[in-house]
């Protein structure tokens, strides 16, 4: 079995790439870094440890890479053949895949009627349909219908915290032990191979938001508290106790919402809860607030982690989400010159005021008690 995988960076290898090869899969993975490509192919193989006491390791082998862009014609033939792609590549960047996705699809059309599962593997909701989007808009005429036969775009959730490496070996990568890989089998449930650990469910929805506003809002409330707080890095976050309060509060908030919308278990769900603390606790992961914190301007976003679970708490709940609230305002102060969405953010904020500036990149009526309540919490 042969898997294509673009973005050959940290969940990539320590998390996708992993489970492809004790699946039994040789993958090929598609990546823009020319090192690391260059690392794939001269090593073939790389190393996957755990961050706990043991440190536990496993050799990842039966991998190969391409550089999409020195030599796109190996991408698609690669895709011609495979039996699976999936991608890692991060939100902004799958338009940016898009076209040779397409072409490589195109081309395999031509010889291969295989149906095919394409999986992205990123943090957001719908983003195997919005790569699917980005593919469909360069079909020509007549294309959709044979697309529409053979290539499948199933939605994921994953969950697996893997920090940024810095380790003398280029390719090894230090991951948690938990980890969660979700599928949409829908209409694809006969074409996803099977993949050791890939769970496959018939709705997802239920899964990526318990996911994305329990792992993801708890962990960007505690990268822009801690990062405000001149804090490095999660794990002291966590042990600051007002930042570890007020995450506890608002996943508790978060968790309101997702028990009133989707009927989860309350014990349940706070087992679930206190298991993600318990994770960002881990004594043996060093992950930077700047990372989780990255790109706040996404995380600002409408259906992303901050205000999508606050929006939810006020329709659903009629309640003030005041602890949702605090984290998104330390969101607002996010000022890391490094990173040019939190740079956009501040020169929005500066030129224009914090109160246009909330409602332009959050989609909240500026008129609204929510605004008000992140703006109050912003001033104090
Ligand atoms: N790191 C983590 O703990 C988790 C990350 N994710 C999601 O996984 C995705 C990737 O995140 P990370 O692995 O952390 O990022 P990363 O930066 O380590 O990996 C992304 C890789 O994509 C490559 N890339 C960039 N442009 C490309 C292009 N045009 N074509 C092919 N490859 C390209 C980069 O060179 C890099 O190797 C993101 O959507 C993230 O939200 C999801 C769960 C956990
Ligand atoms: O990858 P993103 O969406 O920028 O956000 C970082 C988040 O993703 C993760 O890497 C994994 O879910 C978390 O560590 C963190 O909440």
């Amino acid at each position: 079995m042969k898997a294509v995988h673009f973005g050959a960076g940290n969940i990539g290898r320590g998390f996708i790439g992993s489970l492809l090869y004790k699946s039994g899969f040789s993958t090929t993975f598609v990546d823009v870094n020319q090192e690391i490509v260059d690392l794939l192919n001269e090593k073939q193989e790389y190393r996957v440890v755990l961050a706990e006491l043991t440190t536990d390791e496993h050799v990842v082998q039966k991998v190969k890479a391409v550089h999409s862009q020195l030599h796109p014609e190996q991408v698609i033939e690669e895709i011609v053949q495979a039996d699976l792609i999936t991608t890692a590549v991060g939100p902004q960047i799958l338009p940016l895949i898009s076209d040779l996705l397409y072409q490589g699809l195109k081309q395999r059309a031509v010889s291969n009627s295989k149906p095919l599962a394409i999986i992205s593997c990123e943090n957001m909701i719908g983003g195997s349909a919005f790569l699917q989007e980005k593919v469909y808009e360069k079909l020509q005429v007549g294309e959709q219908e044979q697309f529409d036969r053979l290539f499948h775009f199933p939605n994921a959730a994953v969950d697996r915290i893997v920090p940024l490496q810095s380790n003398a070996d280029k390719l090894m990568v230090m991951v948690e032990p938990f980890f969660e890989w979700i599928v949409e089998g829908g209409q694809a449930v006969d074409v996803i191979p099977h993949v050791e650990g890939l769970q496959l469910v018939h709705d997802l929805t239920p899964y990526i938001e318990r996911k994305l506003f329990t792992v993801n809002t708890g962990h960007a409330i505690a990268a822009y508290l801690g990062y405000k707080a001149g804090i490095e890095t999660i794990n002291e976050a966590m042990q600051n106790e007002e930042i570890l309060a007020i995450v506890e509060a608002a996943l508790k908030e978060s968790g309101n919402v997702l028990i009133e919308k989707y009927n989860f278990d309350e014990n349940e769900h706070r087992a679930y809860i206190a298991k993600i603390i318990e994770r960002f606790l881990n004594p043996y992961i060093s992950d930077e607030v700047t990372r989780v914190g990255r790109s706040p301007l996404r995380k600002l976003g409408a259906n992303d982690r901050l205000i999508s679970p606050a929006k939810q708490y006020v329709e659903l709940l009629q309640k003030e989400p005041e602890h949702l609230a605090k984290g998104i305002a330390a969101a607002l102060h996010y000022n890391y010159a490094e990173d040019p969405e939190a740079v956009e953010l501040q020169k929005e904020i500066q030129t224009n005021g914090v109160e246009l500036a909330l409602p332009k990149f959050t989609g909240l009526p500026k008129e609204s008690a929510l605004v008000e309540l992140i703006l109050k919490h912003y001033h104090v």
